[in-house]
């Protein structure tokens, strides 16, 4: 039974189409389908907007930094250059887990288009403003939209792709991210020269939110959310735009899982509650207390969002995006000739990689892949670490960053930008991807939360990387800063190792079943082996 505003509705009695478990064989199914619809494929390229506003405006910081020379009253120092950048990730941080919260409550399309306004807002504000505190402001409203935005649309494309496209559909989405940051890149290298060019840089990123505002209003909520709030014909009109003509039976066959899942689900909450809060009626206020219960107190949740925040946190404090933000910034120290023209390079190789990574992932798997290109990062952060230390002149003075005008480029130079490349390669193909593949974890009843956390996680260690960064290549030296961030990637690769069970090929009930006693890793291993036989 579904409660919906104190109603009881039937969900599976009744069921006019009268769906039955034991379809016959001749009859379509779900995993009959070949390839995904054109309305899916629409749907996906209008919620993937989000994810290349999230990369453009993430990515168009570094270009920026080094553009706004005097132009908010005074050159930037350090501090103001960590405090602009941190205030996006700060207020990502702070808005994804009310995002995890609000889209069970409103549904997943509403944050989409609250996710758009703020975007909007922020990339006009942040053109037009002419003071560091404005700067901070304008970068903090971008971060609440992309902090919802990152949660809600890997979860709205997962919710309303087929299950045999769910994990490319997925993974298309961040390969959005990346493409949003190369776009970055180039816009900000051709606008670098230009007097106010910066602001351009920061205002065209309300372009695309507006054009996908206007897509969204005439998309569809996620069938699985217009279930649960008692609204099946709506949600099974989605499923067949979803699936196309003469597909009934897969639509049927869809439903009757979604609404069998969510009458389980709703078992479990009103055992969780009973027990927790005796007979108070469920309101929108309890209703998040009892999913922070299910999500810490059943072990196989709390497994499964240990696993997701280590994921989210290691892909953060590896250091990756401090090449995002201030590679322009450490390649004009290097002495490159054009720093935001090799910080593309950086930018392509990302979205080049993260493709490579979406031919390959379903074949491979995410913990071999993870396993295999974390050691590669290792490499890539210890061959910068021992680059700095040869290279020929102090390119980061303590007390201020510096580039030695009149000193001819060191040879030592282009082997950092070698062996940073390496590292972005490793990061792309591994962390940068399957980090994100963490809705696949959590069961239906508490994915919105736990996702919610688990993004949470990522900003809050990507706000830590955005204002230690500059602050260690000072204090600590180049040396010091990249050693360190090699360390965070053994440590994290051992804990990959030891908690991160193989989830490829599995179905959703598969990972529950496998965290449900511990975290399955031997027992992922051995099913892996028996289907590659
Ligand atoms: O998965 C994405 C992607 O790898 C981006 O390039 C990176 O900037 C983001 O922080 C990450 O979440």
């Amino acid at each position: 039974m579904v409660v919906r505003n104190g109603a009881h509705a039937p969900l599976i009695e009744g069921d006019e189409h009268g769906f039955s478990d034991h379809a016959e064989d001749d009859i379509f199914k779900e995993s009959d389908i070949t390839s995904p619809s054109a309305f899916i494929w629409a749907l996906t390229f209008a919620a993937g907007i989000s994810g290349l506003l999230f990369g453009y405006d993430t990515g168009v910081i570094s270009s920026t930094l080094v553009s706004i020379g005097k132009d908010l009253g005074h050159p930037l120092t350090t501090l103001d250059k960590g405090l602009i950048t941190s205030s996006t990730s700060l207020g990502a941080l702070i808005a994804s887990p009310v995002a995890g919260l609000l889209a069970d409550m409103i549904g997943r399309k509403p944050i989409i288009l609250i996710a758009d306004v703020l975007f909007i807002t922020g990339a006009l504000s942040q053109a037009a403003i002419t003071s560091v505190f404005g700067m901070v402001v304008g970068r903090s409203i971008v971060g609440f939209a992309v902090g919802g935005a990152s949660l809600v649309v890997p979860l709205y494309i997962s919710e309303l792709s087929p299950s045999p496209f769910r994990g490319k559909l997925v993974t298309l989405s961040i390969l959005f991210i990346t493409a949003g940051q190369v776009v970055a890149y180039i816009i900000g290298y051709a606008l670098s020269m230009q007097r106010n060019g910066w602001r351009w840089m920061v205002g065209l990123g309300a372009v695309p939110a507006v054009l996908q505002f206007g897509l969204m209003l005439v998309l569809p909520e996620s069938p699985r959310w217009l279930v649960k709030d008692g609204r099946s014909p709506q949600a099974r009109n989605v499923l067949r735009k979803v699936y196309a003509a003469g597909k009934d039976h897969a639509v049927e066959e869809v439903l009757h899982a979604i609404k069998t899942e969510i009458v389980e689900e709703e078992a479990t909450n009103n055992n969780m509650s009973t027990s927790a809060m005796g007979n108070q009626p469920h309101t929108w206020l309890t209703r998040p207390r009892n999913r922070f219960a299910e999500l810490f107190c059943v072990g196989g949740n709390r497994r499964a969002l240990t696993i997701a925040c280590l994921l989210q946190g290691l892909q953060q404090l590896c250091g990756f995006n401090s090449l995002m933000y201030f590679s322009a910034t450490i390649f004009s120290l290097l002495d490159f000739d054009s720093p935001t023209l090799t910080s593309l390079s950086i930018a392509v190789t990302n979205f080049v990689c993260t493709l490579l990574a979406l031919i390959i992932i379903d074949h491979v798997g995410r913990r071999r892949l993870l396993l295999l290109s974390i050691p590669v990062m290792v490499v890539g952060l210890i061959a910068s670490s021992v680059s700095y230390e040869y290279l020929g002149h102090p390119s980061w003075v303590h007390g201020s960053a510096s580039s030695t005008p009149g000193v001819a480029q060191s040879p030592w130079a282009v082997v950092i930008l070698i062996a940073i490349t390496i590292y972005v390669c490793g990061y792309a193909i591994g962390l940068g991807n399957i980090a994100w593949q963490q809705s696949e974890l959590f069961p239906l009843s508490v994915r919105s939360l736990g996702c919610g956390l688990a993004t949470a996680t990522n900003w809050g260690s990507n706000f830590v990387v955005g204002l230690t960064f500059l602050p260690m290549m000072e204090y600590l030296t180049p040396v010091w800063t990249f050693a360190i961030y090699s360390l965070i990637c053994i440590v994290g690769w051992v804990c990959c190792w030891a908690i991160y069970p193989e989830t490829r090929g599995l179905g959703l009930e598969d990972v529950r079943d496998l965290l449900r006693d511990s975290y399955g890793v031997e027992e992922s291993l051995r099913r892996a082996k028996l289907r590659d036989l």
